[in-house]
């Protein structure tokens, strides 16, 4: 056995004797060494006829000529022998074609647009360095820069542009490195982005572990919006806060399938054009890592987040909130997402209540065939940015599951023009959440229309009085403009609030406590205005 500590790769390394050796020939993966023995003996190396043979068997990694009798090139055989198991050349390279393998080109694409910060397709002094410091743990010398550059000038024309290294730039130099038999070096690369002995990104780098215990959310922190920030700024090429297809595409040509259908268009914010906003991008990112904490982790990896923010792994963008049983023992949150969903008859509305918290009315979300059953976007609670998450809960009672009803606050949405649809809101409320903790509002939806008496035992109004509820919310997103966006604020507000009951709602004192927040912010621009203003008298 050779110990690591005296091998350069610092692995130990178990030479073995046989009597017999059967060598199958059934395609495999494990690297061989040819080896001629006994080059002691003989005055002229083999290796012309020896090269042949290793072109024609890609398992070959390298031939050595060596003597155990004045042991020449004994110790670059076993090295070379852990060279070949560490950073093999096979799946990088074919030498036949003498050119890197699909897989390898398609892994270094991907690491590069992850490196270009700035997507202008260059790699520039900054982000080489930025990617040599994360890679190798070490900044890159000024003069090696320039080296590095030159060589690729010499043997392509358009390898360096604007003083920066192009894809095609990049891609030469690996294969430069590996034809001079330094694939430890992107190997090196591709492992440190997340890429296993077969090139697919490993399932460690994609899924860190993350504990979420029940009861408690998962959010985003300010360091992964802050990096989602970047990656759409980077992609907005236009500048115009949204993203056309074009630019879609290309925010996710670093994922192995597009993540995001044409649903989404109709579950956030877009623009007249019906392109995702920034706004409506940040809700999507919001609305995955509520829904789909693995999936988020999964796509923060596409994207190289760990790498790009300089964190441990992706789970460090994730918050895991506090349980709720303990918000509702404090009485407060830290949480900033909250979940509502919204319950109705067929056709009474609510996939128009979920249309119009994105900003369309009636006229424009009437003629979309990709409906998404979850609209996501912001509201603000005295002064505080929170996201309301809106899930339209299928109207048949049989196919409830626990996620239909877990959630901060329920709507329930009846149709004032028919007058059988508020018994479905007393129905679901009678028997799920009479007795929970969730509080409830009453929708009274299309009120455009002419009111009609429902037939039920009694008015919605006198059932909500009855139930301690606020009294039902007339609503419409039959309008000209946008429609009214009150109602998502006071859903958002009851969800953050929950045990303020619906006379506390009403009083003064509430909403003094509630926003003696705003009030810190409003005595703070007092003190800020004295000061100004006496350094302006003097
Ligand atoms: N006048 C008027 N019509 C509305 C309003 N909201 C929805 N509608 C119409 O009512 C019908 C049903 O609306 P949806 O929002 O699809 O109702 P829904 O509850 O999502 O229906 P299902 O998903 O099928 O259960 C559609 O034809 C809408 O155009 C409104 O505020 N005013
Ligand atoms: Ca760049
Ligand atoms: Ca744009
Ligand atoms: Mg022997
Ligand atoms: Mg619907």
């Amino acid at each position: 056995t050779i110990p690591a500590d005296v091998t350069p790769e610092r692995v130990p390394t178990h030479i073995v004797d046989y009597s017999v050796l059967c060598l199958c020939f059934f395609p495999s993966r494990v690297p061989l060494i040819l080896v001629g023995n006994k080059s002691d003996l003989v005055e002229h190396s083999s290796m012309e006829t020896i090269l042949p043979i290793m072109n024609q068997y890609s398992e070959i990694e390298t031939c050595v000529e060596c003597s155990a009798k004045n042991l020449k090139n004994i110790s670059e055989l076993f090295y070379y022998a852990q060279k070949a198991v560490l950073h093999p050349t096979g799946p990088l390279y074919c030498p036949e074609k003498k050119a890197m393998k699909s897989l390898c080109v398609k892994a270094l694409t991907r690491i590069f647009k992850v490196s270009d910060l700035d997507n202008d397709g260059i790699l520039n002094d900054n982000e080489l360095n930025f990617f040599q410091r994360t890679c190798f743990n070490t900044p890159l010398e000024p003069q090696a820069l320039e080296d590095v550059k030159n060589v690729v000038r010499k043997n392509l024309t358009d390898g360096v542009c604007d003083n920066g290294l192009s894809l095609k730039g990049f891609l030469f130099l690996h294969t430069l490195f590996i034809q001079r038999g330094r694939h430890e070096t992107t190997w090196t690369v591709l492992r440190r982005f997340g890429y296993d002995d077969d090139l697919e990104l490993n399932q460690d780098y994609l899924f860190p572990p993350l504990k979420i215990p029940p009861d408690c959310t998962t959010e985003l922190n300010h360091n992964a919006y802050l990096f989602l920030q970047s990656v759409f700024d980077k992609h907005d090429k236009d500048r115009d806060c949204a993203l056309s297809p074009e630019e879609l595409a290309d925010l996710f040509d670093v994922f192995p399938y597009m993540p995001w259908g044409p649903d989404v268009n109709n579950t956030v914010c877009t623009n007249e054009q019906g392109w995702i906003t920034y706004q409506g991008y940040l809700s999507q990112w919001t609305l995955t890592t509520y829904l789909d904490v693995q999936r988020c982790l999964e796509y923060l990896g596409y994207l190289g987040y760990s790498i790009i923010a300089e964190q441990e792994s992706h789970a460090a963008g994730i918050t895991v909130t506090r349980a709720k049983k303990i918000d509702l023992q404090k009485k407060q949150t830290q949480r900033s997402v909250f979940r509502c969903n919204v319950f109705g008859d067929i056709g009474s509305g609510k996939s128009g209540f979920l249309q119009a918290f994105l900003g369309s009315n009636l006229m424009v979300n009437g003629n979309d065939e990709h409906k998404s059953y979850y609209a996501i976007s912001t509201t603000y609670v005295y002064g505080q940015e929170k996201y309301l998450l809106l899930h339209e809960v299928f109207p048949d009672f049989d196919y409830l599951s626990d996620a239909d009803l877990a959630c901060d606050i329920v709507c329930l949405v009846y149709d004032v023009s028919n007058p059988y649809s508020f018994e479905y809101c007393a129905k679901v409320f009678k028997q799920y959440f009479m007795d929970s903790k969730t509080p409830c509002m009453m929708i009274a939806a299309k009120s455009d229309l002419p009111e009609v008496k429902q037939m039920y035992g009694c008015s919605p109004l006198e059932f909500c009085r009855k139930h301690k509820m606020p009294p039902p919310q007339s609503f419409t997103c039959n309008t000209a403009a946008a429609p009214s966006r009150d109602i998502y604020t006071k859903l958002t507000t009851m969800a953050m609030y929950p045990h303020v009951s619906q006379a506390d709602l009403k009083s003064s004192t509430f909403w003094l406590r509630a926003s003696v927040g705003a009030t810190v912010f409003a005595v703070l621009g007092f003190a800020m205005y004295r000061v100004k203003s006496f350094f302006s008298k003097h």
